[in-house]
């Protein structure tokens, strides 16, 4: 689908989509939980891989209230809370191979659960999640004494994964995904031994691993990060390891577990206020209560680059008023989803916008670093790219309206609309309705703030 944006004018509310991070790890844990129900989840083409996922290993995902049918995959679409019927920490081997579609979150998650099976499984995903790096993750499950293999020896899927794992002590790259780390202590919860996880660099993406803790301790689930010492950490960063006794048992208190609102999603539409509010009006967003999202810092970029933010975190709510931006310096090590969009902002401020420390966000549905530096280009940004910082010249540049490329990767997508309601004239977005990955009402909540926004209804 391509949609054409016109520059526009924005006013009025907005509610931020249930959080992405925080579904995956609910059904999941859900999965490995004897029964629960997630409410207010995200139902998004990645979610609803995980929920295949949970299925296929013997458990059931089907909305709250709903008779427990016979349906193979119920439709889960507009469900305000899911029944997940668990497999109580004992997945079965699934009946057939496991499609994780775009979701790099799904994969790994779903291929440290698939270690505990006494069987094989095989995990497969579209053309961009094939085209990812898994090894580390394999590398470790091996180790750990698992079969865990790439089909075609690159590291990517197909994944061949043939349990049980029984857990023990295991070393393993943070600077690549933090998922390989969630997916461990996930799985790590459920085996007789635990799982004793060293870091061998830095951990990227710290906070996504603060988030599955923060879940754990939800559904009852001790891990611990650990310093270089041993010493227990209060949060992932810095950790030297991790740490996830064996034999825990996963049930959220009351039975039910509650998805807060999405950051990385809110980054646009803060964005789109940033750059398109009223003059004399604001752009308000509901759904945006404190959690550990780290890509709650789009908060204080967009304040930094000039825009006035008030952001009332009892109520959940932010309201941010038009400014002229000014470039800033940005590291994005914990926020790799936020470069998309602080790119966009950066090609509208004046001045240079540095995102450093991106070399990951290359790793993610396509690499989104050189994604956004040429397709800026072709709306008229400068911008120059090292392998770990981008940077856009905002001041050189004159955004126009253009055709522009959304990669297959729905955060191209949104950072390019966001970017077109600051450009001259109009700016078609191709591959639009890549958006169902992680924010399936996203053009509806741009056209109701008053985005002059056309879809054509061909999927490409
Ligand atoms: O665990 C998660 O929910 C995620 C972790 C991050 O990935 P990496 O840890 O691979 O950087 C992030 O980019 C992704 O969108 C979601
Ligand atoms: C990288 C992302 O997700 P995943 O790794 O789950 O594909 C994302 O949502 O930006």
């Amino acid at each position: 689908m391509d949609v054409h944006i016109t520059r526009s004018t924005l006013r009025g509310t907005a509610r931020a989509p249930p959080s992405k991070s925080y579904t995956h790890r609910a059904l999941l844990a859900a999965g490995y939980s004897d029964g629960a129900t997630v409410e207010s989840p995200l139902v998004s083409a990645d979610t609803r891989a995980t929920a295949r996922a949970v299925t296929a290993f013997g458990g059931a995902v089907e909305p709250a209230g709903a008779d427990g049918g016979a349906e193979v995959e119920p439709d889960l679409t507009d469900a305000d809370a899911l029944a997940v019927e668990g497999f109580g920490g004992r997945p079965a081997v699934p009946d057939d191979v496991i499609d994780c579609a775009n979701s790099g979150t799904t994969m790994r998650l779903v291929t440290a659960a698939a270690a505990l099976a006494e069987g094989t499984t095989v995990l497969t995903g579209d053309g961009s999640l094939r085209s990812r790096p898994q090894g580390p993750l394999l590398d470790a499950l091996g180790d750990l004494g698992v079969r865990a293999e790439s089909t075609r020896s690159n590291g990517q899927a197909p994944l061949v994964v043939a349990g049980p794992l029984a857990g023990g002590e295991v070393a393993i790259p943070g600077d690549v995904s933090s998922q390989y780390v969630t997916a461990l202590l996930m799985a790590g919860a459920v085996t007789d031994e635990g799982i004793e996880v060293e870091l061998t660099t830095e951990l990227k993406s710290a906070p996504y691993v603060d988030i599955t803790l923060e879940l754990l301790g939800d559904f009852g689930v001790e891990a611990t990060p650990v310093g270089a010492g041993g010493d227990p950490l209060d949060g992932a960063a810095g950790a030297a390891g991790f740490s996830v006794p064996g034999g825990q048992t996963y049930a959220p208190s009351g039975g039910t577990y509650a998805v807060p609102g999405d950051f990385s999603s809110i980054s646009y539409l803060l964005g789109a206020g940033a750059v398109a509010a009223d003059p004399g009006g604001a752009v308000r967003i509901e759904g945006a209560r404190p959690s550990a999202q780290g890509d709650a810092a789009i908060v204080d970029v967009v304040e930094e680059m000039g825009a006035p933010v008030d952001w009332d975190r009892e109520a959940g709510e932010i309201a941010v008023e038009r400014a002229d931006l000014a470039g800033v310096a940005v590291d994005v090590g914990d926020t790799p989803d936020l470069l998309p969009t602080i790119a966009a902002l950066g090609a509208v401020a004046d001045g240079d916008t540095r995102i450093e420390n991106c070399e990951h966000v290359r790793y993610k549905e396509t690499d989104r670093v050189s994604a956004m530096a040429e397709e800026l280009e072709k709306m008229g940004a400068e911008t120059t790219e090292e392998p770990d910082v981008l940077t856009v010249h905002g001041s050189e540049s004159d955004l126009r309206g253009a055709a522009v490329d959304g990669r297959g990767d729905h955060r191209i997508v949104m950072a390019l609309s966001v970017a077109a309601l600051a450009a001259e004239g109009t700016t078609t977005v191709r591959g639009a309705e890549h958006v169902d990955v992680s924010f399936p009402g996203f053009f509806d909540a741009m056209a109701d703030l008053g985005t002059d926004v056309e879809r054509d209804g061909a999927v490409e």
